[in-house]
């Protein structure tokens, strides 16, 4: 049915934010193949950004770019080499010869530095005890950007993209862009399980809260800018927090100037 764009939303205003309910129409156009659609989604540590944002993508049929997966790349791969993480100008040299395959697939998970399979690696906690020194680096940051920015060109700006400073930085010209938080003990409780409750709650306050406050020395990710949609997550579960997600997208596409 071309051309029937039937979209069907209802919103209310709270102190959090904004909350659409978003009714999917069969056959609806907005969102069609072809045209840009670029979902930039920033958020702390644990608040389901990658989670969310690869269930988003599946569902929109389009790309997925999980940018502190390129940071954790660099990490592992400066560690493996045994390079001084404070040596700012060898970490940086690093990132720019960085050999870094990534899946930009919502169905398949896959990072290979160097040809290594480092998929898994980059999860463990001792690279997200070392990667804010890694992200803190500007010269690292500016590569990175740049290699996000070429993978959003590549593919045909369609894609759901995730980290920090995608909705300031990285795709300010996204259609799409949103804030995705939570509480702290909310996120500090999902990381726990998402790590199978091996860590103590100072390991957790480190790894969510700590790491947080170092990566916000570099971007801003606890506020949403001007213009960016906030969906706070703490008292939805995930099937909500994707609905919740997927209403912002179609209001932001349906109303571009709408903001939040
Ligand atoms: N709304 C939700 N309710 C309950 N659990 C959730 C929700 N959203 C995400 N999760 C779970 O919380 C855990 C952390 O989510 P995820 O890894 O996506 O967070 P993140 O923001 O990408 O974190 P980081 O930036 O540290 O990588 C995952 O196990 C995920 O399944
Ligand atoms: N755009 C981004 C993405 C990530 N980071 C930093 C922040 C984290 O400490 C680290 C790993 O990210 P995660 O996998 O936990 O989302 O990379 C950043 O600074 N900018």
């Amino acid at each position: 049915m071309a051309g029937a764009a039937v979209t069907e939303f209802s919103s209310s205003s709270t102190s959090r934010g904004t909350s659409v309910r978003y009714t999917p129409v069969p056959g609806e156009e907005p969102l069609r193949v072809g045209r840009p659609l670029v979902v930039a989604i920033d958020g702390p540590s644990g608040s389901g950004k990658s989670s969310v944002s690869k269930e988003v993508a599946r569902r929109l049929r389009v790309a997925y770019l999980d940018t502190g997966a390129m940071y954790r790349a660099v990490t592992w791969d400066c560690l493996d080499r045994g390079l001084d993480l404070t040596d700012s100008a060898l970490v940086e040299a690093a990132a720019r010869a960085l050999d870094l395959e990534l899946s930009t697939s919502a169905d398949h998970e896959s990072v290979a530095v160097r040809g290594h399979d480092v998929t898994a690696e980059i999860r463990e906690p001792r690279i997200s005890q070392s990667v804010s020194a890694v992200a803190t680096n500007l010269g690292v940051r500016n590569e990175l950007i740049r290699r996000q920015r070429a993978l959003i060109a590549v593919h045909g700006r369609r894609m759901v993209v995730e980290g920090r400073d995608i909705t300031t930085v990285v795709a300010r010209d996204a259609e799409v862009r949103l804030l995705l938080t939570a509480s702290e003990e909310a996120r500090m409780r999902r990381r726990g399980i998402q790590l199978g409750g091996t860590q103590t709650a100072e390991d957790l306050h480190q790894q969510v809260i700590e790491r947080d406050l170092k990566d916000s020395t570099v971007a801003s990710f606890s506020q949403a800018a001007d213009g960016v949609y906030t969906v706070d997550s703490s008292d939805l579960d995930f099937e909500e927090t994707v609905e919740a997600v997927l209403a912002v997208v179609h209001a932001a596409v349906a109303a571009p100037q709408a903001g939040h």
